[in-house]
């Protein structure tokens, strides 16, 4: 096809830097090497960097370290960058992926998992389309053109998105869960003065709450036992940009009253300060739960709901507004069959019938996945009926063929093939998880050959890796579908010894 991608390899030890050469080479990739950060930064400053399709880079180098040159390029649009890091140094890791590393990788590093997570750096890349929305996402300029909306039932949203975008009043987008809303509290941000400026994302619901406080308003070295250095909060981070609190329904009350403070005032407190710190932030919120039912159980504040309510937007569900149906499921077949090196040109015509009869309890995402899957399992260029078994299964008509899986079976006796992959609702009894081949692990045993429920944390550990497989070991991704934090994944993966069987 094209001319080979090169690779700028950053190692200042010569014989790591010869090794990887040669391994990046067999994989059928142009090399360029550098022996150090510096030289590194330059080269990808300098004219040359549109040569350059990825960056390996090496954390500890004397003079300017791997870290140096994330801080350097962060927030430049640039070549992807997988940082190198001795065994063991997970932190290191950590805080490379935090200044906008998109992976990292152990050392020594096996040529399989190198090429592995080579690959998938590259795939992502090279589907420019979404690459552009997924950018825009980075840097805080997607707009509501870029969202796949088809049908009347979301131009008010749009619409009310536009209005919201032209001031900074708080903003409070409710929705079931799937349904889009950070997508449009993106949009929002894309649209309005502050396009290009920090969009800070937290999930209220998925911070455990003695840590809630110290991640949205920071904490001083010392604070607490623990704090063994000073933490900038999230208001800070979105300091100029946007501060999107999902699941803002799940703050405990101490952190509301913080909220609502910062929200008269324009000022928080840090955990431990002396004084407070001025920020400009402007608030967006989302929640899939009913607020008001929150405000009369005293669980949330009534003065901060009001705050937070100065203009709601409400998000359909999909099953409200099935035009869009066809549309997002175009556009995920395109994604997905790119992204799998498969060529579907389409859907059958009773394929798209089922899906725009089905009733989509989990939204668009719910969507996402089922053409995820069914294009996982298709063997033919169009997707049929029989690639979506459980939604067939859930829809009149079309359930004839395929037989329901019943949950919390032993044993099923004969389910034979697809019907079982995939199940959405059901939990599968014999599908073998297989660590890393993120397309065949798509169910999860709930008993033991025994008969027995399965504890808990194997359960937990066989989903940590179904859903590492399923993301290619995208640490991010992975930790945002299960929402949990970044750290606590990695630290689950140490727990369950993971590390080594990620690829
Ligand atoms: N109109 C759209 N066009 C393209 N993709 C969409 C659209 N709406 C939703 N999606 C995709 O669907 C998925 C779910 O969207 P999003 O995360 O914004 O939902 P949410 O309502 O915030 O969910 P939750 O309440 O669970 O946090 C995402 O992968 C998003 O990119």
């Amino acid at each position: 096809m094209t001319m080979a991608k090169r690779i700028l390899i950053v190692d200042d030890d010569p014989a790591q830097r010869r090794i990887l050469e040669e391994t990046v080479k067999r994989f059928g990739f142009d090399t360029r090497s550098t022996h150090s950060g510096e030289q590194a930064v330059e080269i990808l400053e300098g004219p040359d960097r549109g040569s350059i399709s990825l960056v390996l880079l090496d954390l500890v180098m004397p003079g300017m370290g791997g870290m140096g040159v994330l801080e350097r390029m962060k927030g430049q649009a640039g070549a992807p960058i997988i940082v190198l890091t001795a065994n063991g140094s997970v932190d290191a890791a950590i805080a490379a992926i935090r200044l906008g590393a998109v992976d990292f990788v152990i050392k020594p590093a096996s040529p399989e998992r190198l090429e592995v997570t080579i690959q998938s750096a590259l795939k992502i890349e090279a589907l420019s389309d979404e690459i552009t929305r997924i950018k825009k996402k980075s840097e805080g300029t997607l707009t509501f053109d870029d969202l796949i909306i088809r049908g009347e039932g979301m131009q008010r949203v749009i619409g009310l998105g536009k209005r919201a975008a032209s001031s900074t009043i708080p903003v409070l987008i409710e929705g079931e869960s799937g349904v889009g809303k950070e997508l449009i509290a993106r949009a929002i941000q894309g649209e309005s003065e502050r396009a290009g400026r920090p969009f800070v994302t937290v999930n209220c619901g998925a911070i455990p709450e003695n840590l809630v406080e110290s991640i949205l308003f920071g904490h001083e070295k010392g604070a607490f036992t623990g704090a063994v250095e000073r933490r900038v909060g999230k208001f800070q981070e979105a300091d100029g940009g946007t501060l999107f609190l999902d699941e803002v329904g799940e703050l405990p009350l101490e952190a509301q009253v913080k909220l609502l403070r910062a929200l008269q005032e324009g000022e928080i407190d840090p955990v431990g300060a002396k004084k407070p710190v001025k920020v400009n932030f402007r608030l967006v919120s989302a929640t899939n739960r009913d607020m008001i039912q929150l405000v009369k159980d005293g669980r949330f504040r009534e003065d901060l709901y009001y705050r937070l309510n100065v203009f709601p937007i409400w998000v359909p569900p999909l099953r409200n507004r099935s035009e869009d149906i066809a549309d997002l499921a175009r556009h995920f077949l395109a994604r997905f069959a790119a992204e799998e090196g498969k060529r579907l040109s389409g859907f059958s015509e009773d394929a798209m019938k089922l899906l725009m009869t089905y009733d989509w309890p989990g939204n668009v995402r719910q969507l996402e996945n089922a053409i995820f899957r069914a294009v996982v399992l298709a063997d033919g260029t169009t997707l049929s009926v029989a690639e979506f078994p459980q939604i067939a299964s859930h829809v009149e008509g079309f359930s004839a063929e395929i037989p329901p899986a019943p949950a919390g079976v032993e044993k099923p006796a004969a389910y034979t093939g697809p019907a079982l992959i995939g199940a959405e609702d059901t939990v599968p009894q014999t599908v073998e998880v297989r660590p890393g081949s993120g397309t065949s692990a798509l169910g999860i045993p709930a008993v033991t050959e025994h008969g027995e429920i399965r504890a808990l944390e194997d359960i937990e550990a066989d989903m940590i890796r179904l859903a590492l497989g399923r993301y290619r070991g995208h640490m991010t991704e992975v930790a945002r579908r299960l929402k949990i934090g970044r750290s606590t994944l990695y630290r689950k993966m140490q727990e369950y010894g993971l590390e080594t069987r990620v690829n």
